[in-house]
């Protein structure tokens, strides 16, 4: 399988003080590679040294993360804007609120479509209202018709995440996408990420702090406390056979774990 991510010995600092410190793993075409550990560990900064979105204190300051060979901290605006979207995806714990209060979504989802190539608007129209479809929202044609605020925040979040699939990314950078769900609605969008991984080999970084979640979808497991990756393997090894104390406590913290 290609190697589609790597990150190098990867160190993360905002105003100086480093959130993630030595950093290193790779990504292969059509995996799922879940990152569980507490708040604060760095799980987030992670995913966002690699789009490019840390913020005006945060820097890349060590390594690199390679996205096919090019390393990202290095690349220009222009470059960065070819690769968010079509080639490195992201789902943001409140990906609902990313959309423009006063535009229809399905306006502002079209616009992003023509920003990264010619789309015709009843073929994406089309692809949209099934995709919303899959993912728990039937009434494809009303929600994009609708304004940011005729839609519930899980509505929202789901439309965000459509947002991020629609362009079918090689790498999908999920950072807890489904925390704001209700069960239902959860259980359509992991479905639809396990789809999006057999149908187009794209791989996803899922970051979430529920272990039974990544148990369930991820193939490989990486634990971070700290900053620092503390343990990684393949994912029923680890949360069967933790090696690190770290993760045996994690592991503690939730009475019944089983893979489905
Ligand atoms: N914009 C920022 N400016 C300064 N410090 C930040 C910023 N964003 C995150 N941090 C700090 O970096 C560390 C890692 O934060 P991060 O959000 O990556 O953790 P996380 O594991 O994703 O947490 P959570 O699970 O709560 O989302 C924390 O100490 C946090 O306070």
């Amino acid at each position: 399988m290609e190697a589609l991510l790597e990150y190098r010995q990867t160190d993360v600092c905002y105003g100086g003080v480093r959130a993630v410190r030595g950093v290193s793993f790779t990504l292969h075409a059509g995996e799922i590679l879940g990152v569980v550990g507490e708040s604060g560990c760095g799980k987030s900064t992670l995913l966002r040294a690699a789009m490019g979105l840390l913020g005006p204190g945060g820097l890349v300051t060590g390594g690199k993360i390679l996205y096919r060979g090019e390393n990202l901290p290095d690349l220009s605006a222009r470059a960065r804007r070819r690769l968010n979207g079509p080639e490195l995806g992201m789902i943001f714990q409140s990906a609902g609120s990313a959309f423009c209060p006063v535009r229809r979504v399905g306006d502002q989802l079209y616009e992003m479509m023509r920003a990264h190539g010619p789309m015709d608007k009843r073929a994406f129209r089309q692809q949209a209202g099934a995709l919303l479809d899959r993912l728990g929202l039937e009434d494809g044609p009303r929600i994009l018709n609708s304004y940011p605020f005729e839609l519930s925040g899980g509505m929202q979040q789901r439309v965000g995440i459509a947002a991020a699939m629609l362009l079918r990314p090689r790498v999908l950078l999920a950072d807890e996408p489904t925390a704001a769900l209700d069960v239902s609605a959860q259980k359509q969008v992991l479905e639809e990420l396990l789809l999006v991984r057999e149908s187009f080999g794209t791989a996803v970084v899922l970051v979430s702090h529920n272990l039974g979640l990544v148990a369930a979808m991820a193939d490989r497991v990486l634990v971070m406390h700290r900053g620092e990756i503390v343990e990684a393997g393949e994912t029923r090894q680890v949360l069967r056979q933790p090696r690190a104390d770290y993760t045996r406590r994690l592991l503690e913290a939730v009475p019944k774990l089983r893979r489905a």
